[in-house]
């Protein structure tokens, strides 16, 4: 049986630990951890087979887990990532987005090949990545539209610079056009989609992002289109917030556990 270390216990970090415990995913979830202690504990409560909480991000993977799993943020993947290859675990990574600064996305993949270690990065909250992959060298533009009522964008690095009011927003307004690679700055927690989109094609600078906020929607819809050589694909996914963080679509973490169920079964394997 696998052993999983879970790093970030809030919306998707606590959905894969109850997969883990219903037995779901077949593995233990051995530690947890998170910058607030509370989020750990009241996890904890939740488990019948109860992991431990470590004291600090980097003594996950000292113990001896298969796989540690990110669910916590960009800034997690820049301070723990390497450490966790070097120590030889998998790891599974929700905050793409830290991928698209290309210091880090060298330093990981480097680490991957020298460590004989796998990085993993589930699909999200969108589909069409297998396409994407099979025809990126054919691709000759990729975009997104992410819509999302504006509660589900608030707090993001963009609204310190801008004078966009979030709260005065009452029809369907566009509220950042740009590169992926902006965006990921500037929406940290919104658009990770973008990272695995540019991942999959044509690179952050090439693939445009569109940001939309929609009171009137209940929704985190994601448009993709694609067009080259091969012809033109479009994806249009319309997502569930989770209950409790409406940042993230109900799709992320059913996509984060199918994932880490593969990992940790000896199946055929579906899909590109
Ligand atoms: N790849 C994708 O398609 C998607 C990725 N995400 C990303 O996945 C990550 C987790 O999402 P949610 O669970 O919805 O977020 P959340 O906000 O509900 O939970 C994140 C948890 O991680 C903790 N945390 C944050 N930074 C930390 C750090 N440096 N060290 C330890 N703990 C830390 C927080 O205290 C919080 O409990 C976020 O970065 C989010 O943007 C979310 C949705 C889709
Ligand atoms: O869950 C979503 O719809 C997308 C999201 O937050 C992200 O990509 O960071």
């Amino acid at each position: 049986m696998k052993r999983i270390g879970l790093l970030g216990c809030g919306a998707i970090g606590t959905q894969i630990a109850l997969a883990i415990d219903s037995g779901k995913i077949p593995a233990v979830l051995t530690h947890v951890y998170d910058n607030s202690k509370d989020a750990a504990n009241i996890l904890v409560l939740k488990l019948n087979t109860k992991p431990e909480i470590v004291e600090n991000s980097h003594l996950l993977s000292s113990h001896p887990v298969d796989i540690v799993v990110e669910a916590a943020s960009q800034d997690a993947v820049k301070d723990v990532g390497l450490s966790v290859l070097q120590n030889k675990r998998d790891l599974m990574i929700m905050s793409v987005g830290a991928l698209l600064d290309e210091s880090i996305y060298d330093i990981l993949s480097d680490a991957c090949s020298h460590f004989k270690k796998t990085i993993y990065l589930p699909s999200g909250a969108i589909a069409g990545l297998d396409g994407i992959k099979s025809i990126k060298h054919e691709l000759e533009s990729v975009s997104i539209t992410t819509t999302k009522h504006p509660r589900s964008l608030k707090g993001a690095k963009f609204f310190e610079t801008s004078q966009i009011d979030l709260d005065k927003i009452n029809s369907s307004t566009v509220i950042f056009e740009g590169t992926a690679k902006e965006a990921v700055q500037l929406f940290p927690a919104n658009i990770n989609v973008a990272a695995l989109l540019s991942l999959s094609g044509i690179g952050s600078e090439k693939t445009t992002v569109k940001i939309v906020a929609d009171p009137n929607t209940d929704k985190n819809t994601h448009h993709i289109e694609a067009a080259g050589k091969f012809g033109k694909m479009t994806f249009t996914i319309e997502n569930i917030p989770d209950a409790n963080n409406p940042k993230t679509s109900r799709l992320a973490i059913l996509s984060a556990i199918e994932t880490l169920r593969k990992y940790c079964s000896d199946d055929i394997q579906i899909g590109t």
